[in-house]
């Protein structure tokens, strides 16, 4: 499935945080979203998500929004920062969703057993640790069999078994030919899982181009990103 960003805009008062992104973003691939703090990732995807609506322009998934769909979770699945509610057990957040897009109830356990939280199903996502949390968010983004991922900060509060995991769960949901869509700040990371790269600054479109592309002529993806992003950073 094709995310196709239109001349995607959005302005907070008269701050621009998007500005003017027209790209593709593609399937089969797994796709790495860079770029400086406030540089405009996360409202983005959430843009993609019909979480923030766009001040102008357009997100379009397979050539319709978000919102478009009856079934979103079985389109789209999203790691976001938040999103768990702390009373809740890690099971019933997973219900909930589950029940909210008729998606069946053995694929809950399922997710929570891939995940590796099938021990801690029943606790209070209150009680989760950073990394549990996290593991909680990807069985919620991979719940419905999507064929778009979109991942913002995955990485963050996993150990170090943890990010290996990650690194060849998006490895493999690409093979499959689905649309993997992840930010990170963690360059060295995103060298060995992206095959390509999109760097955003002051929410303008910086680099769309394969990692060897991006990489060519440079030491290390962070020798590049830096030259890239030069003056793009927020002081
Ligand atoms: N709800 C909001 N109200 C006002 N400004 C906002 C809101 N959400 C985001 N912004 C602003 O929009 C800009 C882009 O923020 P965004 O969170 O999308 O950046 P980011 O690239 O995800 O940053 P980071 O790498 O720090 O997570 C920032 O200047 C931010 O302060």
């Amino acid at each position: 499935m094709l995310i196709k960003l239109r001349k995607l805009t959005k302005r907070f008062g008269p701050a621009v945080a998007v500005d003017g992104l027209d790209l593709e973003i593609r399937p089969g691939r797994v796709t790495g979203f860079l770029g400086p703090n406030g540089a405009g990732k996360s409202t983005t995807m959430r843009m993609i998500l019909g979480l923030d609506r766009p001040t102008s322009g357009q997100a379009l998934l397979d050539g319709q929004p978000y919102c478009s769909y009856e079934w979103p979770l079985r389109k789209v699945g999203a790691l976001l920062e938040g999103g768990v509610h702390p009373g809740r057990t890690g099971r019933n957040h997973l219900l909930a969703m589950a029940r909210s897009n008729a998606i069946p109830v053995r694929r809950v356990n399922e997710m929570l057993e891939l995940v590796g939280l099938g021990g801690a199903a029943r606790k209070r996502a209150g009680a989760y640790s950073m990394g549990m949390r996290q593991r909680l968010g990807i069985a919620g983004a991979l719940l419905g069999d999507p064929p778009v991922v979109i991942l913002d900060e995955p990485v963050n509060g996993l150990d170090p078994d943890g990010v290996r995991w990650i690194r060849g769960l998006m490895r493999d949901l690409a093979a499959e030919g689905r649309t993997v869509f992840v930010s990170s700040h963690l360059l060295s990371e995103m060298q060995v899982t992206a095959d390509h790269l999109i760097v955003i600054g002051r929410g303008r479109l910086i680099a769309d181009a394969s990692l060897a592309q991006i990489v060519a002529g440079h030491a290390s993806l962070e020798d590049a990103y830096y030259r890239l992003t030069e003056g793009s950073v927020l002081s």
